[in-house]
Protein backbone atom coordinates (compact mmCIF):
# COMPACT_ATOMS: atom_id res chain seq x y z
CA UNK A 1 0.00 0.00 0.00
CA UNK A 2 2.66 2.47 1.03
CA UNK A 3 5.88 2.74 -0.88
CA UNK A 4 8.01 5.72 0.69
CA UNK A 5 7.87 6.49 4.65
CA UNK A 6 9.94 9.77 6.22
CA UNK A 7 11.58 9.02 9.85
CA UNK A 8 12.79 10.77 12.52
CA UNK A 9 13.69 10.51 16.44
CA UNK A 10 15.21 12.83 18.82
CA UNK A 11 17.88 10.96 21.37
CA UNK A 12 15.39 9.31 23.45
CA UNK A 13 14.04 7.62 19.98
CA UNK A 14 17.04 6.57 18.43
CA UNK A 15 18.21 3.07 19.50
CA UNK A 16 14.42 2.55 18.26
CA UNK A 17 14.80 4.43 14.94
CA UNK A 18 17.32 1.80 14.24
CA UNK A 19 14.82 -1.02 14.74
CA UNK A 20 12.20 0.57 12.98
CA UNK A 21 14.58 1.36 10.05
CA UNK A 22 15.77 -2.11 9.69
CA UNK A 23 12.15 -3.51 9.74
CA UNK A 24 10.81 -1.11 6.87
CA UNK A 25 14.41 -2.00 5.12
CA UNK A 26 13.49 -5.86 5.61
CA UNK A 27 9.64 -4.84 3.89
CA UNK A 28 11.74 -3.22 1.40
CA UNK A 29 10.20 0.19 1.46
CA UNK A 30 12.23 3.35 0.48
CA UNK A 31 13.14 5.06 3.60
CA UNK A 32 13.97 8.55 4.06
CA UNK A 33 16.06 8.99 7.51
CA UNK A 34 15.72 12.40 8.62
CA UNK A 35 17.65 11.20 11.83
CA UNK A 36 19.59 11.97 14.95
CA UNK A 37 22.02 9.93 14.32
CA UNK A 38 23.28 9.38 18.17
CA UNK A 39 21.75 9.23 21.30
CA UNK A 40 23.63 12.75 21.75
CA UNK A 41 20.95 15.13 23.30
CA UNK A 42 18.87 17.01 20.50
CA UNK A 43 15.83 18.86 20.58
CA UNK A 44 12.65 16.78 18.79
CA UNK A 45 11.06 19.50 16.34
CA UNK A 46 14.51 19.48 14.74
CA UNK A 47 13.19 16.32 13.55
CA UNK A 48 9.87 16.25 13.89
CA UNK A 49 9.60 18.88 11.36
CA UNK A 50 11.51 17.99 8.50
CA UNK A 51 9.54 14.60 8.58
CA UNK A 52 5.97 16.54 9.00
CA UNK A 53 6.94 18.83 5.67
CA UNK A 54 8.17 15.79 3.85
CA UNK A 55 4.61 14.34 4.54
CA UNK A 56 2.98 17.40 3.57
CA UNK A 57 4.65 18.12 -0.17
CA UNK A 58 4.14 14.90 -0.93
CA UNK A 59 7.33 13.51 -0.65
CA UNK A 60 6.85 10.52 1.22
CA UNK A 61 4.03 8.78 2.01
CA UNK A 62 3.38 8.70 5.75
CA UNK A 63 6.19 9.25 8.60
CA UNK A 64 7.03 7.91 11.65
CA UNK A 65 8.33 9.56 14.84
CA UNK A 66 9.99 8.77 17.87
CA UNK A 67 10.77 10.35 20.98
CA UNK A 68 10.46 9.95 24.68
CA UNK A 69 7.11 10.44 25.34
CA UNK A 70 5.97 10.70 21.91
CA UNK A 71 3.66 13.79 22.65
CA UNK A 72 6.44 16.58 21.52
CA UNK A 73 7.28 15.06 17.97
CA UNK A 74 3.39 14.89 17.49
CA UNK A 75 2.72 18.20 18.77
CA UNK A 76 4.59 19.71 16.47
CA UNK A 77 3.94 17.67 13.23
CA UNK A 78 0.42 18.39 14.26
CA UNK A 79 1.55 22.39 13.15
CA UNK A 80 1.47 21.32 9.48
CA UNK A 81 -1.04 21.66 7.11
CA UNK A 82 -2.47 18.26 6.24
CA UNK A 83 -0.24 16.48 8.76
CA UNK A 84 -2.64 13.76 10.92
CA UNK A 85 -0.19 12.98 13.54
CA UNK A 86 -0.95 10.27 16.25
CA UNK A 87 0.43 9.32 19.27
CA UNK A 88 -0.10 5.59 19.76
CA UNK A 89 0.87 3.28 22.14
CA UNK A 90 -0.98 -0.35 21.35
CA UNK A 91 -1.05 -1.49 18.04
CA UNK A 92 -5.30 -1.67 18.18
CA UNK A 93 -4.74 2.20 18.53
CA UNK A 94 -2.13 2.67 15.71
CA UNK A 95 -4.61 0.51 13.23
CA UNK A 96 -8.09 2.80 14.76
CA UNK A 97 -6.19 5.88 14.01
CA UNK A 98 -5.52 4.79 9.97
CA UNK A 99 -9.10 3.04 9.74
CA UNK A 100 -10.69 6.66 11.81
CA UNK A 101 -8.54 9.72 11.56
CA UNK A 102 -6.25 8.67 8.10
CA UNK A 103 -3.29 9.41 10.14
CA UNK A 104 -0.15 9.83 7.70
CA UNK A 105 2.62 10.16 10.64
CA UNK A 106 3.17 7.47 13.67
CA UNK A 107 4.57 8.85 16.83
CA UNK A 108 6.10 6.12 19.21
CA UNK A 109 6.75 7.14 22.51
CA UNK A 110 9.77 5.11 23.01
CA UNK A 111 10.15 5.25 26.60
CA UNK A 112 6.74 3.87 27.61
CA UNK A 113 6.45 0.93 25.02
CA UNK A 114 8.67 -2.24 24.49
CA UNK A 115 10.47 -2.83 21.25
CA UNK A 116 8.17 -5.69 20.25
CA UNK A 117 4.81 -3.18 20.48
CA UNK A 118 6.52 -0.63 18.81
CA UNK A 119 7.73 -2.30 15.77
CA UNK A 120 3.72 -4.33 15.92
CA UNK A 121 2.53 -0.75 15.62
CA UNK A 122 4.23 0.29 12.82
CA UNK A 123 3.49 -2.87 10.83
CA UNK A 124 0.06 -2.08 11.97
CA UNK A 125 0.18 1.42 10.84
CA UNK A 126 1.43 0.83 7.32
CA UNK A 127 -0.86 -2.53 6.90
CA UNK A 128 -4.21 -0.65 8.01
CA UNK A 129 -6.84 1.40 5.25
CA UNK A 130 -8.50 4.31 6.35
CA UNK A 131 -12.36 3.33 6.35
CA UNK A 132 -13.79 6.90 4.85
CA UNK A 133 -17.23 6.97 4.99
CA UNK A 134 -18.62 8.99 8.15
CA UNK A 135 -14.93 9.08 9.16
CA UNK A 136 -14.07 11.18 5.78
CA UNK A 137 -16.78 13.91 6.70
CA UNK A 138 -15.65 13.75 10.24
CA UNK A 139 -11.57 14.38 8.59
CA UNK A 140 -12.64 17.51 6.48
CA UNK A 141 -14.13 19.33 9.71
CA UNK A 142 -10.50 19.29 11.45
CA UNK A 143 -8.64 21.77 9.22
CA UNK A 144 -9.90 25.39 10.24
CA UNK A 145 -8.38 27.48 7.06
O1 LIG B 1 9.13 15.75 23.76
C1 LIG B 1 9.26 14.97 24.63
C2 LIG B 1 8.44 15.11 25.82
O2 LIG B 1 7.28 15.80 25.48
C3 LIG B 1 10.12 13.81 24.47
O3 LIG B 1 9.74 12.78 25.31
C4 LIG B 1 11.61 14.05 24.61
O4 LIG B 1 12.18 12.85 24.15
C5 LIG B 1 12.07 14.33 26.02
O5 LIG B 1 11.60 15.60 26.42
C6 LIG B 1 13.59 14.27 26.14
O6 LIG B 1 13.94 14.45 27.50
P1 LIG B 1 15.45 14.45 28.01
O7 LIG B 1 15.34 14.56 29.50
O8 LIG B 1 16.11 15.64 27.39
O9 LIG B 1 16.08 13.16 27.56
Amino acid sequence: MFTKIAIGADHAGFALKEKVVALLNERHLEVVDKGTYSEDSVDYPDFAHPVASAVEDGAVELGVLICGTGNGVAIAANKHQGIRAALCWTSEIAALTRQHNDANVLCIPARFVSEATALEMVQTFLDTAFEGGRHARRIGKIACV
